[in-house]
Protein backbone atom coordinates (compact mmCIF):
# COMPACT_ATOMS: atom_id res chain seq x y z
CA UNK A 1 0.00 0.00 0.00
CA UNK A 2 1.27 3.18 -0.70
CA UNK A 3 0.60 6.47 1.74
CA UNK A 4 -1.70 8.03 -0.74
CA UNK A 5 -5.61 7.47 -0.63
CA UNK A 6 -7.04 5.59 -3.87
CA UNK A 7 -10.57 7.42 -3.03
CA UNK A 8 -11.54 10.50 -0.60
CA UNK A 9 -15.32 9.95 0.19
CA UNK A 10 -16.49 13.40 1.86
CA UNK A 11 -19.86 13.67 3.24
CA UNK A 12 -21.37 12.05 1.26
CA UNK A 13 -25.36 12.13 1.26
CA UNK A 14 -28.54 10.94 -0.51
CA UNK A 15 -31.82 11.21 -0.19
CA UNK A 16 -34.54 10.63 -2.07
CA UNK A 17 -37.20 13.37 -1.83
CA UNK A 18 -37.84 12.87 2.32
CA UNK A 19 -36.14 9.55 2.70
CA UNK A 20 -32.77 8.82 3.12
CA UNK A 21 -30.42 6.89 1.15
CA UNK A 22 -27.42 7.80 2.96
CA UNK A 23 -26.19 10.24 5.00
CA UNK A 24 -22.72 11.70 5.86
CA UNK A 25 -20.58 9.32 5.28
CA UNK A 26 -17.28 10.16 4.81
CA UNK A 27 -13.60 7.59 4.28
CA UNK A 28 -10.83 7.29 2.64
CA UNK A 29 -9.69 3.60 0.44
CA UNK A 30 -6.49 3.13 0.38
CA UNK A 31 -4.54 0.76 -2.98
CA UNK A 32 -5.11 -2.58 -2.43
CA UNK A 33 -7.52 -2.31 0.13
CA UNK A 34 -10.74 -3.74 0.14
CA UNK A 35 -13.86 -2.27 2.44
CA UNK A 36 -17.16 -4.13 2.90
CA UNK A 37 -19.87 -2.12 3.30
CA UNK A 38 -22.60 -4.10 5.60
CA UNK A 39 -26.08 -3.87 7.49
CA UNK A 40 -29.42 -5.30 6.61
CA UNK A 41 -31.88 -4.54 3.89
CA UNK A 42 -32.56 -0.98 3.54
CA UNK A 43 -29.37 0.00 5.10
CA UNK A 44 -28.31 2.01 2.32
CA UNK A 45 -24.93 -0.12 1.25
CA UNK A 46 -26.36 -0.23 -2.29
CA UNK A 47 -27.40 3.63 -2.77
CA UNK A 48 -23.91 4.00 -0.83
CA UNK A 49 -22.08 1.70 -3.26
CA UNK A 50 -24.11 3.50 -6.12
CA UNK A 51 -22.99 6.99 -5.40
CA UNK A 52 -19.40 6.21 -4.88
CA UNK A 53 -19.50 4.73 -7.86
CA UNK A 54 -21.44 7.60 -9.60
CA UNK A 55 -23.69 5.30 -10.59
CA UNK A 56 -25.95 7.79 -8.57
CA UNK A 57 -25.45 11.64 -8.13
CA UNK A 58 -25.51 12.19 -4.11
CA UNK A 59 -27.46 15.18 -3.04
CA UNK A 60 -24.52 16.21 -0.93
CA UNK A 61 -20.64 15.39 -0.94
CA UNK A 62 -17.59 14.59 -2.67
CA UNK A 63 -15.74 12.17 -3.96
CA UNK A 64 -11.99 12.51 -5.00
CA UNK A 65 -9.99 9.49 -6.89
CA UNK A 66 -6.51 9.60 -7.39
CA UNK A 67 -5.86 8.92 -11.26
CA UNK A 68 -3.20 7.04 -12.67
CA UNK A 69 -1.41 10.31 -13.28
CA UNK A 70 -1.23 11.35 -10.02
CA UNK A 71 -3.84 13.94 -9.60
CA UNK A 72 -7.02 13.95 -7.50
CA UNK A 73 -9.97 14.23 -9.36
CA UNK A 74 -13.67 15.12 -8.09
CA UNK A 75 -15.78 12.39 -9.64
CA UNK A 76 -19.14 14.36 -9.68
CA UNK A 77 -17.45 17.50 -11.56
CA UNK A 78 -15.85 14.93 -14.16
CA UNK A 79 -17.94 15.05 -17.68
CA UNK A 80 -19.58 11.80 -18.48
CA UNK A 81 -17.42 10.65 -21.08
CA UNK A 82 -14.31 11.25 -18.62
CA UNK A 83 -16.48 9.39 -16.24
CA UNK A 84 -17.18 6.65 -18.89
CA UNK A 85 -13.62 6.19 -19.67
CA UNK A 86 -12.78 5.53 -16.06
CA UNK A 87 -15.19 3.12 -15.76
CA UNK A 88 -13.92 1.04 -18.71
CA UNK A 89 -10.54 1.56 -17.57
CA UNK A 90 -9.68 1.89 -14.16
CA UNK A 91 -12.31 0.67 -12.38
CA UNK A 92 -14.86 -2.46 -12.23
CA UNK A 93 -18.03 -3.25 -11.20
CA UNK A 94 -19.46 -6.56 -10.69
CA UNK A 95 -23.28 -6.86 -9.96
CA UNK A 96 -25.20 -9.24 -7.88
CA UNK A 97 -27.10 -10.50 -10.73
CA UNK A 98 -24.39 -11.90 -13.79
CA UNK A 99 -27.15 -10.62 -16.09
CA UNK A 100 -26.65 -6.86 -15.74
CA UNK A 101 -23.23 -7.17 -15.92
CA UNK A 102 -22.98 -9.33 -18.75
CA UNK A 103 -23.78 -9.48 -22.92
CA UNK A 104 -25.34 -12.73 -22.86
CA UNK A 105 -26.12 -13.18 -26.04
CA UNK A 106 -22.67 -12.92 -26.93
CA UNK A 107 -19.65 -15.48 -26.61
CA UNK A 108 -17.78 -15.67 -23.46
CA UNK A 109 -14.70 -14.93 -25.06
CA UNK A 110 -15.84 -11.87 -26.70
CA UNK A 111 -17.30 -11.06 -23.38
CA UNK A 112 -13.79 -10.57 -21.89
CA UNK A 113 -12.84 -9.59 -24.86
CA UNK A 114 -15.02 -6.94 -26.04
CA UNK A 115 -13.38 -4.62 -23.01
CA UNK A 116 -9.79 -5.03 -23.99
CA UNK A 117 -11.40 -3.03 -27.64
CA UNK A 118 -12.93 -0.87 -25.41
CA UNK A 119 -9.34 0.19 -24.50
CA UNK A 120 -7.86 0.35 -27.64
CA UNK A 121 -6.74 -3.57 -28.28
CA UNK A 122 -6.96 -4.03 -32.16
CA UNK A 123 -5.22 -7.60 -32.00
CA UNK A 124 -7.17 -10.26 -32.77
CA UNK A 125 -5.28 -12.48 -31.67
CA UNK A 126 -4.00 -11.38 -28.45
CA UNK A 127 -7.54 -10.22 -27.43
CA UNK A 128 -7.84 -14.15 -27.95
CA UNK A 129 -5.17 -14.80 -26.42
CA UNK A 130 -6.09 -12.92 -22.93
CA UNK A 131 -9.70 -14.28 -23.04
CA UNK A 132 -7.93 -17.43 -22.96
CA UNK A 133 -5.70 -16.76 -20.27
CA UNK A 134 -8.51 -14.83 -18.28
CA UNK A 135 -10.80 -17.96 -18.77
CA UNK A 136 -8.65 -20.11 -17.23
CA UNK A 137 -7.87 -17.69 -14.35
CA UNK A 138 -11.57 -17.40 -13.44
CA UNK A 139 -11.57 -21.28 -14.00
CA UNK A 140 -14.38 -21.79 -16.93
CA UNK A 141 -12.36 -24.14 -19.27
CA UNK A 142 -11.33 -23.14 -22.66
CA UNK A 143 -13.36 -25.16 -24.48
CA UNK A 144 -16.33 -22.60 -23.54
CA UNK A 145 -14.85 -19.93 -25.21
CA UNK A 146 -17.36 -20.09 -28.08
CA UNK A 147 -20.49 -20.11 -25.92
CA UNK A 148 -23.08 -17.52 -24.62
CA UNK A 149 -23.38 -16.54 -21.25
CA UNK A 150 -26.69 -17.87 -21.03
CA UNK A 151 -25.66 -21.92 -21.50
CA UNK A 152 -23.61 -20.77 -18.04
CA UNK A 153 -24.37 -22.19 -14.66
CA UNK A 154 -25.35 -18.85 -12.02
CA UNK A 155 -21.40 -19.38 -10.85
CA UNK A 156 -19.92 -19.79 -14.12
CA UNK A 157 -21.43 -16.67 -15.22
CA UNK A 158 -20.61 -14.72 -12.18
CA UNK A 159 -16.68 -16.04 -12.66
CA UNK A 160 -17.08 -14.49 -16.50
CA UNK A 161 -18.41 -11.13 -15.08
CA UNK A 162 -14.99 -11.31 -12.80
CA UNK A 163 -13.09 -12.04 -15.89
CA UNK A 164 -14.46 -9.26 -17.86
CA UNK A 165 -13.92 -6.84 -15.55
CA UNK A 166 -10.71 -7.38 -14.59
CA UNK A 167 -8.71 -7.72 -17.60
CA UNK A 168 -8.47 -4.48 -18.58
CA UNK A 169 -6.54 -4.59 -15.40
CA UNK A 170 -8.59 -2.14 -13.24
CA UNK A 171 -7.28 -0.64 -9.85
CA UNK A 172 -11.08 -0.31 -7.91
CA UNK A 173 -13.45 -2.78 -8.51
CA UNK A 174 -17.23 -2.18 -6.55
CA UNK A 175 -19.16 -5.25 -5.75
CA UNK A 176 -22.24 -5.35 -5.13
CA UNK A 177 -23.57 -8.68 -3.06
CA UNK A 178 -20.89 -10.91 -5.49
CA UNK A 179 -22.48 -14.41 -4.28
CA UNK A 180 -25.77 -13.23 -3.43
CA UNK A 181 -28.01 -15.70 -4.80
CA UNK A 182 -25.88 -18.68 -5.84
CA UNK A 183 -25.64 -21.81 -3.80
CA UNK A 184 -23.30 -22.46 -0.76
CA UNK A 185 -20.57 -24.51 -1.59
CA UNK A 186 -21.06 -21.84 -5.33
CA UNK A 187 -20.59 -19.55 -2.87
CA UNK A 188 -17.90 -21.07 -1.50
CA UNK A 189 -15.62 -21.35 -4.20
CA UNK A 190 -16.37 -18.19 -5.78
CA UNK A 191 -14.95 -16.75 -2.78
CA UNK A 192 -11.87 -18.24 -2.22
CA UNK A 193 -11.11 -17.58 -6.03
CA UNK A 194 -12.25 -13.70 -5.75
CA UNK A 195 -9.66 -13.53 -2.58
CA UNK A 196 -7.02 -14.98 -4.33
CA UNK A 197 -7.33 -12.52 -7.93
CA UNK A 198 -7.83 -9.30 -5.16
CA UNK A 199 -4.45 -10.47 -3.44
CA UNK A 200 -2.78 -11.33 -7.00
CA UNK A 201 -3.41 -8.59 -8.54
CA UNK A 202 -3.64 -5.67 -5.65
CA UNK A 203 -6.82 -4.94 -6.16
CA UNK A 204 -8.67 -2.09 -4.13
CA UNK A 205 -12.13 -2.80 -3.65
CA UNK A 206 -16.04 -2.22 -1.98
CA UNK A 207 -17.90 -4.77 -1.30
CA UNK A 208 -21.60 -4.38 -0.28
CA UNK A 209 -22.96 -7.78 1.44
CA UNK A 210 -24.66 -8.71 4.06
CA UNK A 211 -23.18 -11.56 4.48
CA UNK A 212 -20.92 -10.83 7.78
CA UNK A 213 -18.85 -14.28 6.54
CA UNK A 214 -18.01 -12.74 2.82
CA UNK A 215 -16.79 -9.71 4.91
CA UNK A 216 -14.77 -11.70 6.98
CA UNK A 217 -13.30 -13.73 4.03
CA UNK A 218 -12.51 -10.96 2.01
CA UNK A 219 -12.11 -7.43 3.83
CA UNK A 220 -9.60 -5.53 5.27
CA UNK A 221 -11.77 -3.27 6.72
CA UNK A 222 -15.50 -2.98 7.49
CA UNK A 223 -18.31 -0.21 7.60
CA UNK A 224 -21.64 -0.98 9.09
CA UNK A 225 -24.53 1.10 8.51
CA UNK A 226 -28.06 1.25 9.84
CA UNK A 227 -31.10 3.70 8.46
CA UNK A 228 -28.27 5.20 6.22
CA UNK A 229 -25.53 6.22 8.54
CA UNK A 230 -22.46 4.39 9.25
CA UNK A 231 -22.74 3.33 12.75
CA UNK A 232 -19.41 1.02 12.83
CA UNK A 233 -16.63 1.76 11.16
CA UNK A 234 -12.51 -0.53 11.38
CA UNK A 235 -10.53 -3.17 10.97
CA UNK A 236 -12.38 -6.19 10.26
CA UNK A 237 -11.52 -9.06 12.45
CA UNK A 238 -11.85 -6.26 14.91
CA UNK A 239 -15.44 -5.38 13.88
CA UNK A 240 -16.31 -8.99 14.20
CA UNK A 241 -14.66 -10.19 17.25
CA UNK A 242 -15.14 -6.86 19.42
CA UNK A 243 -17.98 -5.17 17.98
CA UNK A 244 -18.71 -1.89 19.85
CA UNK A 245 -21.80 -0.75 18.65
CA UNK A 246 -25.41 -2.73 20.24
CA UNK A 247 -26.56 -3.05 16.51
CA UNK A 248 -23.39 -4.71 15.41
CA UNK A 249 -22.93 -6.91 18.47
CA UNK A 250 -26.75 -7.74 17.31
CA UNK A 251 -25.89 -8.49 14.15
CA UNK A 252 -22.55 -10.60 15.11
CA UNK A 253 -24.46 -12.50 17.64
CA UNK A 254 -27.47 -13.37 14.81
CA UNK A 255 -25.05 -15.05 12.80
CA UNK A 256 -23.47 -17.20 15.44
CA UNK A 257 -26.56 -18.27 16.55
CA UNK A 258 -27.40 -19.76 12.91
N1 LIG B 1 -34.91 4.77 -6.05
C1 LIG B 1 -35.30 4.94 -4.79
N2 LIG B 1 -36.35 5.74 -4.50
C2 LIG B 1 -36.77 5.95 -3.22
N3 LIG B 1 -36.18 5.37 -2.14
C3 LIG B 1 -35.14 4.56 -2.37
C4 LIG B 1 -34.65 4.29 -3.70
N4 LIG B 1 -33.59 3.44 -3.60
C5 LIG B 1 -33.44 3.19 -2.28
N5 LIG B 1 -34.36 3.86 -1.54
C6 LIG B 1 -34.48 3.84 -0.07
O1 LIG B 1 -33.21 4.18 0.49
C7 LIG B 1 -32.95 3.40 1.64
C8 LIG B 1 -31.65 2.61 1.43
O2 LIG B 1 -31.85 1.63 0.39
P1 LIG B 1 -30.67 0.77 -0.25
O3 LIG B 1 -31.21 0.00 -1.38
O4 LIG B 1 -29.50 1.65 -0.48
O5 LIG B 1 -30.33 -0.21 0.98
P2 LIG B 1 -29.53 -1.58 0.98
O6 LIG B 1 -28.86 -1.65 2.31
O7 LIG B 1 -28.67 -1.66 -0.22
O8 LIG B 1 -30.70 -2.64 0.91
P3 LIG B 1 -30.76 -4.02 0.06
O9 LIG B 1 -29.71 -4.90 0.66
O10 LIG B 1 -32.16 -4.50 0.31
O11 LIG B 1 -30.50 -3.64 -1.37
C9 LIG B 1 -34.18 2.49 1.85
O12 LIG B 1 -35.03 3.13 2.76
C10 LIG B 1 -34.82 2.46 0.47
O13 LIG B 1 -36.21 2.27 0.56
Amino acid sequence: MTDTPLLKVNDVSKFYGNRTGCKNVSFELWPGEVLAIVGESGSGKTTLLNCISTRLMPTTGSVEYHMRDGQYRDLYHMSEAERRFLMRTDWGFVHQNPADGLRMTVSAGANVGERLMAIGDRHYGNIRATAVDWLSRVEIDESRIDDQPRAFSGGMRQRLQIARNLVTGPRLVFMDEPTGGLDVSVQARLLDLVRGLVNDLGLAAIIVTHDLAVARLLSHRMMVMKDGHVIEHGLTDRVLDDPREPYTQLLVSSILQV
